[in-house]
């Protein structure tokens, strides 16, 4: 597909600029705590690279998508890292999604032939089992709080697709108690300034501290049993672990030479299947339960395009009584696929994602020290008007085959790019196809009376409480 190129803010060069508003000590620190959406979305017009202060630290707000397609393009330069980093490393280990530029090839190349998509048919098997039991929850008249309903469905589905049969059926319910409290605690440990109130012995610290403790037990005796295993395949072989599982198996369970072209010589160790385990849960539960949740409640709020939505189910499921979907169907629900688009350009769950510089840099005429921390914003490109027509209007045919070209190359990225791309990108949206469909081919969700949904921005983009009330079709 042909892509242009955005031009410059404003048509003019490629700008650098500091961000107005800036106090003294905490400089935007309090900004984009207070409002942080809004924060990000009056950048672009200062500049291609913003500059902000959050307290004593200078850093760079990358707002223009070429600089970020740029930036993405040189993990070498542009690495994960920085203090944001350092303070989520501790708590879900070195797994793919926090390994810097060197670890991280190695993991990547073991981890990524998992998702491939001749796999795809096991995972769905799969997703259509909770997709059912989820749908089958659902009571007429009866709220729930979708939110958290369908955070419980995307964990299980995670849980069930990263270690296959080899979990058993009271640790996937365990698992998929302790994530939420885990995700929450993770956010609040980020984001917190001083590192104090996470260390003082209240409920909520002790209820996270005994969710992490679960979470890695379970994880370390079932990724031990498998490892165990004397069959050799880490269970059936089909989950997102077994490729490092039988990796493992092959070695002594330290780590190899370096690897071949395709990674084969690395043996992982134990620990580190136990953090690329965590870091799965952790990275595909909260994402895609963030999209589910915001394509429900547009789907409530936006009579136009729900129409359409359910119409395409009838046509393809046959109506409120036809049949669940499946893997197959999916090629014929592209207006399903466009609305869902249309949900990650609004509220990507990846908000703000950072990078580190590895040496001195350049980026769009910005001189950049080694250490500069860099921020970009799926959101912020996605609500930008030199890059949308009116960013704000939900229109799932902006993604129609003969008008999607016109969008700008870098500008829709909420599965990142580069190296660093999301690998569970087909997964998340495989997922979030096959439920709403399942869901709206049966079932009316509607807002419970009072409810005001606004964007939540935490470790992704979520609504908050989502209290809908189900009626059949
Ligand atoms: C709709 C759902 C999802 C969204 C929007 C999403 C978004 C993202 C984004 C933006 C990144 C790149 C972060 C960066 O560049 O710093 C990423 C990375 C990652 N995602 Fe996803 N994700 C989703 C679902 C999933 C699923 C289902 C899985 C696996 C079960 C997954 C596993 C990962 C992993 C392991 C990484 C790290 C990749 C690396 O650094 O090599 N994601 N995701």
């Amino acid at each position: 597909m042909h892509r242009t190129e955005a031009p410059a803010a404003g048509g003019r060069r490629r700008s650098r600029a500091l961000a107005p508003g800036g106090l003294p000590v905490l400089g935007h620190a309090l900004l984009l705590k207070r409002d942080p959406l809004g924060f990000l979305r009056s950048l672009p017009a200062l500049g291609d690279v913003v500059d902000i202060r959050l307290g004593p630290q200078r850093a760079h707000v990358v707002c223009h998508p070429e600089l970020v397609r740029r930036m993405l393009l040189s993990p070498r330069v542009f690495d994960k890292g920085g203090p944001l980093f350092d303070k989520v490393r501790p708590l879900v280990g070195d797994g793919l999604f926090t390994s810097g530029w060197q670890e991280h090839r190695r993991q990547r190349l073991l981890v990524q032939p998992a998702f491939h998509p001749s796999r795809m048919p096991r995972y769905a098997e799969v997703m259509s089992e909770e997709i059912e039991r989820f749908a089958g929850s659902l009571r007429e008249g009866r709220p729930v709080d979708l939110g958290d309903a369908l955070t419980a469905l995307t964990a299980r589905v995670t849980i069930r697709a990263v270690f296959a049969t080899r979990i058993t059926a009271a640790h996937v319910t365990e698992v998929q108690r302790c994530l939420p409290v885990l995700l929450d605690g993770i956010y609040r440990r980020m984001t917190a300034p001083l590192g104090v109130a996470e260390k003082l012995p209240t409920p909520g610290n002790r209820r996270f501290a005994q969710a992490r403790r679960r979470l890695s037990q379970v994880i370390e005796q079932t990724v031990g049993n498998a490892a165990r295993d004397a069959s050799g395949t880490g269970g059936d072989g089909a989950g997102l672990l077994s490729l490092l599982l039988d990796a493992h198996r092959g070695g002594t369970g330290e780590p190899g030479p370096e690897p071949g072209p395709a990674g084969q010589g690395y043996r992982p160790t134990l620990g580190e299947l136990h953090d690329q385990a965590m870091t799965l849960l952790i990275a595909g539960t909260e994402t895609t339960a963030g999209v589910l949740s915001w394509a429900f409640h547009e789907l409530s709020v936006q009579p136009g395009a729900a129409g359409r939505l359910r119409a395409e189910l009838d046509e393809v499921l046959g109506g409120a009584a036809g049949r669940p979907p499946g893997l197959p169907d999916l090629p014929r629900l592209s207006y399903t696929r466009r609305f869902l688009t249309e949900v990650l350009r609004r509220y990507p769950p990846a908000w703000l994602l950072t990078r580190t510089t590895t040496e001195a840099a350049e980026l769009g005429g910005a001189a950049l020290p080694a250490g500069a921390v860099m921020l970009f914003s799926p959101y912020q490109l996605g609500r930008n008007p030199a890059l949308f027509a009116e960013p704000d209007r939900f229109d799932p045919d902006r993604w129609l085959p003969e008008r999607a070209g016109e969008v700008p190359r870098g500008a829709m990225i909420p599965f990142g790019s580069g190296n660093r791309k999301c690998p569970g990108d087909e997964l998340g949206m495989t997922e979030a196809t096959l439920t709403l469909a399942a869901v709206a081919s049966r079932w009316r969700l509607e807002p419970a009376p009072g409810t005001v949904i606004r964007p939540l921005p935490k470790a992704a983009l979520v609504t908050g409480p989502l209290p809908m009330i189900p009626y059949r079709r």
